[in-house]
């Protein structure tokens, strides 16, 4: 599991750390390892650290230390390393002594040495930035890019916001991010998380200090290979569970289809299609079970999934309230969450401990939820999920460049999934994901659990069939398979 900290659960670890070591031990230790990922970076580039132009951009702060101390290391391996000062007056002295001291020196002009440089290191604010780049950073940060030189970021881009992922202006943008200690919640979240580059951490000795429970986490090949249901010699088709799916309309036919395909995907020993769709339906997947009346009619399940292109009709509306009395888990994806009754979804967990609920929106459907711009959502999404499951008693699943899955308990880390590609911006995609996260409840997983796990092959699937061309939903849902044999072989 890769996790995240807040920067208030840093700073507590540092203060405990520091007091048992000697002063200015941790930025050494800091420094160290960014020195040792800068000259990795420089002799895959070109060889050879020596020789090499490397530029620290140093802001006011115990960032721009970092950088200093670890130009110095580099200078002495042989690097022509150069400082720009963006505050003069308050940069780190004994970063700036000991890269003088190492024949680094400070640049005259930054535009010359940027427009020379090999790797530019960014120490200008970590996680003491806020509010992103200020005006005389600017130009310094897009010179920095605009030349053939590595961007690599200290602890952070400098600009996002490390607690929220969210970029208030403009941020440097690296290839490379060298962070210490933990990660940061930024570092994991869109938009910051695009500004980051590859990303890399840098012990410090500050685990034993974190509290256990992260801000964030992000579930890795083995995490999921636990997660995921297996069938044993006891097994058969309805102790596996069964997974219903409520979709599709005469105008969305294809919707029933989609999210029946990652149904089939997703562990459950059989799925239970219920809708408009059956025909549809069963051209493509005759080992569906199917029914024409109303889901509570349908016989048996363990989970439902229940909105994708439903329509708005009555037969609609009467669905979602149907699915949504009954004890086992559900899933509200797309239509369904603009059908379902507020009170109606509260009071399911007060009902029954089996009545979970897991809703998927896309940022246009959780702006709709939560009566913000969509922009609002897009822009800080870690707040947003957090919002939407406090406010819903769900578990909420936001789909989109970085999938977040939030818990209605505050004090349960979000979710953040690593997978996924651009490419799965496609119609349908995700139907695909809801049917696949459906069927991994009716599995018996508790709902963060089947969100991210969904996510995750979901997204590992999408690259795996894109590698770099465009897909269908229908080739994502083909290659959940290959996906689920990637995690678990
Ligand atoms: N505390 C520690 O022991 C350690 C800290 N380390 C480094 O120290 C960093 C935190 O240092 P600081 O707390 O000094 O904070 P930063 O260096 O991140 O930034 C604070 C300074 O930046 C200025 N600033 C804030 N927002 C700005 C903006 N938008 N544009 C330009 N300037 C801005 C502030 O006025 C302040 O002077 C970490 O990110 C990490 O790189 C590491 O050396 C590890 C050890
Ligand atoms: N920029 C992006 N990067 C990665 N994944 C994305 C991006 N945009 C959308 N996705 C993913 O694509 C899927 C689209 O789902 P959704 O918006 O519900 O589309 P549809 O309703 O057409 O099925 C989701 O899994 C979402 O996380
Ligand atoms: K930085």
């Amino acid at each position: 599991m890769r996790t995240a900290h807040s920067v208030a659960a840093v700073r507590n670890a540092e203060r405990e750390l520091m007091d048992r070591l000697p002063e200015g031990a941790l930025m050494q230790r800091a420094a160290a390892g960014l020195a040792a990922a800068c000259a990795g970076l420089l002799r895959e580039a070109r060889g050879r650290v020596y020789g090499a132009r490397v530029v620290l951009l140093v802001g006011s702060g115990d960032n721009g230390g970092d950088a200093l101390y670890a130009g110095a290391r580099l200078a002495r391996r042989g690097a022509g390393v150069c400082a720009v000062l963006l505050v003069p007056g308050r940069t780190h002295q004994g970063g700036l002594g000991a890269l003088l001291g190492a024949g680094g020196r400070v640049a005259d002009d930054p535009f010359d040495v940027l427009a020379a440089a090999d790797l530019v290191l960014d120490g200008i604010t970590g996680i003491g930035g806020r509010g992103g780049l200020r005006p005389d950073a600017v130009p310094v940060a897009r010179a920095a890019r605009s030349g053939s030189a590595m961007v690599v970021a200290v602890d952070l881009p400098s600009g996002v916001e490390a607690d929220s992922g969210e970029v208030a202006g403009e941020a440097v943008r690296a290839d490379a991010t060298v962070t210490f200690g933990t990660y940061k919640p930024g570092l994991l979240v869109d938009p910051a998380r695009e500004r980051a580059g590859a990303l890399r951490l840098v012990d410090i000795g500050l685990g034993p200090y974190l509290p256990s429970v992260p801000a964030l986490e992000a579930l890795q090949h083995a995490d999921v290979a636990r997660l995921l249901p297996v069938p044993t010699g006891e097994s058969d088709k309805y102790r596996r569970g069964v997974v219903g799916v409520v979709a599709g309309s005469a105008r969305y036919p294809g919707a029933a289809v989609l999210a029946v395909a990652g149904a089939l995907r997703g562990g459950a020993g059989a799925v239970r299609y219920v809708g408009p769709g059956v025909e549809a339906v069963l051209a493509r997947f005759p080992e569906t079970l199917v029914h024409e009346g109303s889901p509570s009619a349908a016989g048996r399940v363990q989970s439902w999934v229940v909105g994708p292109g439903l329509g708005d009709g009555s037969w609609a509306t009467a669905a979602v309230a149907d699915v949504l009395a009954s004890d086992v888990p559900v899933l509200v994806d797309a239509d369904g969450l603009r059908l379902l009754d507020v009170e109606t979804l509260r009071g399911r967990s007060a009902r029954a401990a089996t009545a979970t609920t897991l809703l998927t929106p896309h940022a246009g459907e959780a702006a709709a939820l939560l009566g913000i711009p969509r922009e609002d959502v897009e822009a800080g999404r870690l707040d947003a999920v957090r919002e939407l499951a406090a406010r819903y008693g769900a578990t909420v699943l936001l789909k989109g460049s970085t999938t977040l899955v939030a818990d209605p308990d505050a004090g349960v880390p979000v979710r953040v999934n690593p997978t996924g590609t651009p490419w799965l911006a496609t119609a349908g995609s995700g139907d695909v994901l809801s049917g696949l996260a459906g069927s991994l409840l009716a599995t018996g997983l508790p709902p963060r659990d089947a969100g991210s796990v969904a996510a995750y092959l979901h997204g590992l699937a999408a690259r795996l069939a894109a590698r770099g061309a465009p897909v269908a939903a229908d080739d994502v849902a083909a290659w959940l398979p290959e996906a689920w044999r990637n995690v678990v072989g």
